[in-house]
């Protein structure tokens, strides 16, 4: 048995991953433990312009930074939602929104709007955010009152909890779109300031003791480097997990083909153009292009499978989308590693954020991913004794979350009526992951609910799988037939009070370039 107390913490990497872990162990066991992060000067990171879930904000106020210090530093903007273009027909779009589903007479009010809904967009009728999002509003008010909707800030929410434990209790109406390089960067400080010993050298060797585990890495400029605990941050490369230590990748490209991206930075004039609050997912011949508004440029790129698409067919056609503006910025390349090391805690080394797994960014759950990991890291730390139990546990948990988020970006896919070319064709005729095939069956019959979607947490809640059902339109879904019987009276009120509602708060919320040009 090992007994080597986990007290000095090495972390390979500083990308997102690498100063999220460095920041939030620190937050978490100050000076009980002991981190240095290395990072190459000369590999560089996955900067691309992120979005997130909500559920970041847990990981901000467990630093205690607030948005009015972190936003401006990272040129971040509010998410309300994620817009879906073109995923069913040309001109079709629908949102994806951060607004917990109602409910009437224990139906989803989406269960009601398939019996009778009032117009034919289910978002605008069951969700007060898809107004929001098409009329370009901030959810702050100029004053900074949040929106009033379900999740009242400054209310009842208990703090100190984990995303999962979160879960279905609150929905928090909005997450962020930042540059990930310049989070990195604030990140480097709040750490360095806290004691983290920050190195800039490029990791050589990984050397292992007798039994396997990580005893030390070698550096180019600062000789070895000992610790009982190692956190591999180094990206695709999963150098110290998939390389040194020889754990497997599970591969998910039989599902989810895409498998390169080529994005682009585009310096734009926000004041002319206005400032979308949302995330865009424009569906193109060979897969889709993304949108990330931030404050002063977007972050674009084309995810693609490369069997169907040459990167120099996606630039040309990322560039063609964009426009003017973009003629200047040179194309950034990405070849995506798409699956999960088969574990991704390995004897004494954590593998976190790419080098642990990572699906194409469709729901931004890239961060997610890394938020989730570190509290689990946290939740399973170990002790002298290093108890196995631990790290199963923990490697259960990543498993479930990044298996859970693969069925449901397949779901985009075999639920997008789209199929005017061989790659959209191909997405009907796929093989889907164990289980989602049964799960969809039910789906036609009763939608989505937290019994019949992905059994183990993975961070998606029912009304996630219901928006892209509805929005996609390939799947053919009644209502539950116990509605035609029943009488509708309340179901009505609850969609006149969202279009109400709606109506009022367009009226009144500023756009969302206002609010941003105020706060940056
Ligand atoms: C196209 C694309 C779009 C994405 N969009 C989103 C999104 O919208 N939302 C979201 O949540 N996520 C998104 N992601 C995922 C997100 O970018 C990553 O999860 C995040 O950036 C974390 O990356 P990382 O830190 O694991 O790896 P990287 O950013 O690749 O960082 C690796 C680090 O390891 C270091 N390193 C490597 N080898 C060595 C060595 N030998 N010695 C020392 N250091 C080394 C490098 O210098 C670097 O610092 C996207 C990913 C891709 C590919
Ligand atoms: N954990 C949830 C996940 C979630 C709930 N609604 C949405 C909407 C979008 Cl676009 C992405 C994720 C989620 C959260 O982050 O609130």
């Amino acid at each position: 048995m090992n007994t080597r107390n986990p007290q000095n913490v090495v972390v390979v990497g500083g990308g997102t991953a690498g100063w999220m872990t460095a920041s939030y162990l620190k937050a978490a066991f100050g000076d009980r433990i002991s981190v240095t992060l290395v990072e190459s000067g000369r590999i560089g990171t996955i900067g691309v312009g992120e979005a997130t879930f909500s559920d970041i904000r847990h990981f901000f106020q467990f630093l205690d930074l607030k948005e009015e210090d972190w936003m401006p530093a990272c040129n971040a903007t509010y998410k309300l939602a994620v817009r879906f273009e073109d995923w069913r027909e040309p001109g079709h779009h629908f949102y994806h929104p951060f607004e917990q589903m109602r409910s009437v007479g224990g139906f989803p009010l989406t269960d009601w709007w398939l019996q009778n809904g009032l117009t034919d967009r289910f978002d605008k009728d069951c969700f007060v955010i898809a107004s929001l999002c098409d009329a370009g509003r901030s959810p702050r008010h100029l004053d900074g009152r949040l929106f009033e909707q379900d999740y009242v800030e400054g209310g009842e929410e208990p703090v100190g909890l984990t995303m999962s434990e979160h879960q279905g209790k609150t929905q928090f109406p909005y997450a962020y779109h930042f540059e990930a390089a310049l989070l990195a960067k604030y990140l480097t400080k709040y750490s360095v300031d806290r004691g983290v010993r920050h190195i800039v050298d490029e990791v050589q060797d990984v050397r292992l003791d007798e039994r396997g585990w990580i005893d030390h890495v070698v550096t180019k400029e600062h000789g070895e480097l000992h610790g009982d605990l190692f956190v591999d941050c180094t990206g695709f490369r999963g150098l110290l997990i998939n390389k040194a230590l020889g754990v497997p990748f599970q591969s998910y490209q039989d599902t989810l083909p895409n498998d390169s991206a080529v994005a682009l930075q585009v310096p734009l004039d926000m004041q002319a153009r206005g400032l979308r609050p949302c995330t865009t997912a424009t569906a193109q011949e060979a897969g889709w292009i993304w949108t990330i508004p931030l404050f002063g440029r977007i972050g674009t790129g084309y995810v693609y499978a490369k069997d169907y698409c040459s990167p120099e067919e996606a630039e040309r056609t990322l560039r063609e989308f964009v426009g003017p503006g973009a003629e200047d910025v040179e194309a950034n390349h990405i070849r995506m590693r798409i699956g999960r090391s088969r574990e991704s805690w390995a004897n004494n080394c954590v593998a976190i954020g790419l080098s642990s797994g990572f699906v194409e960014p469709l729901e931004s759950t890239g961060i997610f991913f890394i938020h989730h990991a570190i509290e689990q890291l946290v939740k399973f730390f170990p002790a002298a004794d290093w108890h196995p139990k631990l790290r199963d546990m923990y490697n259960s948990a990543i498993a479930n979350v990044m298996d859970g988020v693969r069925e449901f970006l397949v779901l985009h896919y075999i639920g997008a009526k789209r199929d005017d070319t061989q790659y959209w064709k191909d997405t009907k005729t796929r093989a889907i992951p164990d289980g989602l095939a049964e799960r969809l069956e039910r789906w036609k019959v009763q939608l989505p609910d937290s019994e019949n979607i992905f059994p183990y947490y993975h961070g998606l809640p029912p009304y996630s799988y219901m928006c892209i059902l509805l929005g996609g339109g390939a799947i053919p879904l009644r209502p539950s037939p116990s509605l035609a019987l029943s009488d509708d009276t309340a179901a009505r009120k609850e969609f006149a009070a969202i279009r109400d509602k709606a109506r009022h708060l367009v009226e009144r919320l500023p756009a969302q370039y206002e609010y941003h040009a105020r706060l940056h």
